[in-house]
């Protein structure tokens, strides 16, 4: 009977939470303005703007050749100016309530919402990803960013409470996070649509403006980007100049990086970071360092391969494998091994590759083309130099491979993979999963430390501890513990690498309060009681006994035993009490 009662009270109290669960939930949310779709004509169109301008890009769909339009390149002079107007832009913007900014952030999310499909084709297009991808790695996680700054970015830029020292015991002190002014971001090419908003969410939520360099392999989408932006900021009543996005070659991005932004964000390679870095010096702007990776992935032989399996071909494949945080580096401990790459070679060996331009291609393709002109033949050097030195290609391998004047390399699995070779340590940014075998687990934490990058990284056991044991030794800003990448759809993590990855954090409270000056203030506590006065044995000009009195307070405030800190009583007693001599 007590058994049957407590699982009607169980029964009953799992429902009472799940309605109210659901009504929290289904809460009618407060109606935000929203506006038009920012593209006219039957196809979605997005950046075709170059007629007057005196230098172009050419943007091309990398899965086809095909030219999706000509975009201007901005000249240095023109990136300078669009500085200035971000800058007058955001002297207002700074002034603006955390209300106004939520409203910016709602209208921008439901317009995200309500067009993911559009975004997303136009992301296919420009990048060559498939549309599962452009879902993810688009869409999916700037909603989540959004939806973290709108529920937690007001409480971690509000004035923070910090403890006084031990002799100011009578003040108050706190920080306060004030906007940076405008931030200059250089983005990569992988991900167009949240390269951009990733950033300037962020960015704006903190109270600046933001001008954005994209990459010159995929401008095209910006523009389409760009009109959603501007639209936003028209309809929040912001001004449409805070968001400037820039198009253009390396020397625009110099340009931002010495034409006065207020702090760097750069999300590149480590070659391109340094140089980046050294302009920054001219001009002292603090750089935040977003560079390669070459992630580790270590199954150890107690993990669930049915799991695992999948995981790490979303983890190898997403994007074509041209991810910041790709796993690069399979470590599998010896006894799983086989089962293992025969598992993942099964699947990789079914998976289709192809343009993703058309809409039907787009939603059943599982890879899409690499997208920078070129990469395509360097993955295969890499591969060819490892196989070259014993690796064994268990699916896929072979030449980069065109389909019309598209750009692909078939996805691969390598296992045998060695220190010697160069895929061990060169980043390869493509769909390559190069497997290497391990005994033991500090055999595996070697192996993974072992690298001249350390942004992200994976750990698989079904023993938690084991694996947080393990990951914690692992050199890499971040872990997950049985998933790929989970850190990145938390976003109140900060996200950053070590070593060649870079450092500095983007994203997260610490990356949030990154775009801010974090000003420390002090006031007295109780004013009507207590002020700070020099003592008069300090007061210019000092006493003879100054010396002693400071002794005597440091002995009194910092002594570590209650001995010293009478003596410090009574020293200070005593410097008080000396005559000053007459001269
Ligand atoms: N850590 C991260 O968050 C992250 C995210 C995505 C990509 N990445 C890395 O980015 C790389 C791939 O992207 P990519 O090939 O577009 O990188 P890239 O370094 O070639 O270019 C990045 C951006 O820098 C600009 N640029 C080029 N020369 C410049 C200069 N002298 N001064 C200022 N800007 C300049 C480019 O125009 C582009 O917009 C990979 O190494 C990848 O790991 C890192």
């Amino acid at each position: 009977m007590l058994a049957y009662v407590d699982r009607q009270t169980l029964y009953w109290a799992a429902l009472t939470v799940s309605v109210l669960l659901l009504s929290y939930w289904l809460r009618p949310g407060q109606p935000v303005p929203k506006f038009p779709p920012q593209w006219s004509g039957s196809g979605i169109t997005a950046g075709n703007d170059a007629a007057n301008a005196k230098q172009s890009l050419l943007c091309q769909d990398p899965g086809t050749g095909q030219t999706l339009g000509l975009v201007s390149a901005a000249h240095p002079d023109q990136v300078r100016q669009q500085i200035e107007l971000a800058k007058t832009a955001s002297k207002e913007w700074r002034q603006s309530s955390f209300h106004q900014r939520r409203l910016l952030l709602k209208i921008l999310l439901q317009h995200i919402i309500d067009n993911q499909e559009a975004i997303c084709r136009v992301s296919a297009l420009d990048s060559g990803k498939p549309m599962v991808d452009a879902a993810f790695g688009e869409v999916l996680v700037t909603c989540e960013k959004i939806r973290w700054l709108l529920s937690e970015g007001e409480r971690w830029l509000r004035p923070e409470s910090r403890s006084t020292g031990r002799m100011m015991f009578y003040k108050k002190a706190w920080v306060e996070f004030h906007p940076v002014g405008v931030v200059g971001a250089i983005v990569p090419f992988n991900y167009p649509f949240h390269n951009i908003f990733n950033p300037l969410t962020a960015a704006l939520f903190a109270g600046n403006g933001i001008v954005i360099k994209v990459s010159e392999h995929a401008s095209w989408s910006s523009r389409l980007y760009e009109r959603i932006i501007h639209a936003a900021l028209q309809a929040a009543g912001a001004p449409k100049e805070l968001v400037q996005i820039v198009t253009g070659y390396g020397d625009a991005g110099n340009a931002l990086v010495t034409g006065g932004v207020d702090t760097v964000i750069f999300v590149g390679s480590t070659a391109v970071g340094k140089k980046v870095m050294a302009a920054a010096a001219e001009t002292l702007t603090p750089v935040t360092l977003e560079l390669g990776g070459k992630d580790a992935f270590i199954v150890l032989d107690d993990a669930d391969l049915n799991q695992v399996t999948q995981t790490a071909l979303r983890g190898a494949f997403q994007g074509a494998g041209q991810n910041c945080m790709g796993a690069e580096r399979f470590l599998l401990q010896a006894p799983i091994h086989d089962a293992f790459v025969s598992r993942a070679a099964a699947v990789a060996q079914k998976l289709r590759q192809g343009p993703t331009a058309s809409e039907q291609a787009g939603r059943v393709m599982d890879v899409g083309a690499t997208c920078l002109p070129g990469l395509a033949e360097k993955i295969a050097s890499l591969v060819d130099d490892a196989v070259a030195q014993g690796a064994k290609v268990a699916a896929g391998g072979g030449r980069p491979q065109t389909n019309g004047s598209g750009q692909f390399f078939p996805p691969t699995i390598l296992t045998g993979i060695t220190h010697s070779m160069r895929i061990w340590r060169e980043e390869v940014f493509g769909p390559v999963m190069a497997v290497a075998a391990f005994n033991t687990d500090d055999e595996a934490v070697a192996l993974a430390n072992d690298c001249p990058f350390g942004l992200g990284s994976s750990v698989f056991s079904r023993n938690t501890a084991r694996a947080r044991n393990l990951g914690s030794r692992i050199e890499a800003g971040m872990t997950s513990i049985n998933d790929f990448a989970a850190t990145y759809m938390s976003q109140s993590l900060p996200f950053g690498g070590v070593k060649e990855s870079g450092f500095g954090r983007f994203g997260g409270i610490e990356g949030l309060r990154a775009l801010c000056i974090p000003k420390s203030v002090t006031e007295d506590r109780f004013p009507w009681l207590m002020r700070t006065d020099i003592p008069p044995l300090l007061q210019y000009p000092v006493k003879a006994a100054a010396f002693d009195f400071v002794c005597g307070l440091v002995k009194m405030f910092y002594g570590l035993t209650l001995r010293d800190q009478l003596q410090g009583i009574v020293k200070i007693v005593r410097a008080l009490l000396e005559r000053e001599p007459t001269s």
